[in-house]
């Protein structure tokens, strides 16, 4: 049997790219196949080649994720779209969206984009926050998508992988997009019932960049509510960098307890206060003490 992607799944088409021949076929899922598993873009296949047009596919091979918006199975990465002015950056939005894709095993890359139109207070801000992240475990690059200056380290960095973009509004993600690819972002359809910003699409595609890379053509998350995804207790092996640290309990939250390895790291300021306040937020605490120590 051939090893095909799926790229393409949009109502009931499904695009199938078989890399042995470098071509999208047409899926026919065979059999009983979808009573027992849906089909998404991201899903990796087995199956035949029928004709010039035709692939019928046999397997599911099994997932290792599959993201709700946009809908993709086996993303490997997630691009971070942020920048430090226009629109100005927003650490918490950030650290929310580093929380969630990690926890379905999606390995974040920080990317601030528009580095082109910084002033020097704007490139200091870019540095601080630049070092903070790499310091806390992530990868951090700095783009211009007007220019074109970093992306093609960005697409080095992704290399092989299956890549969605998240951020906010305007950051640039549909410029990104174009660049990498020569296509447009597609606007997830906003369900206006629902209260949570929930979007909806009919379908996503995958495109091809760089070597063997694909990116979805609609984006991810551009703000997000951690605990609706993240249980309370789990969210703190979500901050990388809390992990390098030991509590008295193993069960700490590093909120009250006494003996927190998390809380004395950040007052020694080998965890920075920014990402410490961040967790707090997201578990929706306090700390008097905090002021005294962060300032
Ligand atoms: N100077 C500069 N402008 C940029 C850069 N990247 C994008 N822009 C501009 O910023 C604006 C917003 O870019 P988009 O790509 O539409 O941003 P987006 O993140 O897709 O925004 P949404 O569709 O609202 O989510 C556009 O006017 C772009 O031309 C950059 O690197 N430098
Ligand atoms: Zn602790």
């Amino acid at each position: 049997m051939e090893k095909g992607l799926v790229i393409e799944r949009v109502a009931q088409l499904i695009g199938v790219y078989v890399p042995s021949v470098g071509k999208t076929f047409k899926g026919i899922p065979r059999g009983k196949l979808l009573k027992r598993t849906k089909i998404y873009a991201g899903d990796r296949v087995l199956g035949n080649i029928v004709d010039a047009e035709t692939f019928a596919i046999e397997e599911v091979e099994e997932r290792k994720n599959i993201l709700i918006r946009p809908p993709i199975a086996n993303v490997d990465r997630v691009i971070c779209v942020m920048t430090i002015q226009k629109p100005e950056f927003d650490n918490y939005l950030l650290d929310s969206l580093l929380v969630v894709y990690d926890h379905v095993g999606c390995e974040p890359v920080v990317v601030f984009n528009k580095t082109d139109l910084l002033d020097e207070e704007g490139r200091g801000e870019l540095e601080r926050w630049s070092e903070l992240y790499s310091k806390a475990g992530y990868e951090v690059v700095h783009v211009s998508a007007k220019t074109g200056k970093g992306i093609e380290e960005v697409v080095e960095l992704v290399e092989g992988d299956i890549c969605i973009l998240a951020g906010p509004s305007g950051v640039g993600k549909s410029t990104i997009l174009k660049y990498l690819t020569g296509e447009e972002l597609r606007i997830g359809e906003i369900s206006e019932k629902t209260q949570r910003g929930k979007h909806t699409t009919t379908g996503v595609k995958l495109i091809p960049f760089g070597k063997n890379s694909f990116i979805g053509d609609t984006p991810g998350f551009s703000r997000v509510e951690v605990l609706q995804f993240v249980s309370r207790k789990s969210v703190k092996n979500y901050f990388r960098e809390f992990l390098r640290y030991e509590c008295r309990y193993p069960d700490c939250l590093h909120v009250k307890e006494p003996g927190c390895g998390v809380k004395e790291a950040v007052k020694k300021g080998e965890i920075s206060c920014e990402r410490y306040k961040s967790y707090l937020k997201m578990l929706r605490e306090y700390l008097e003490e905090l002021s005294e120590i962060c300032g």
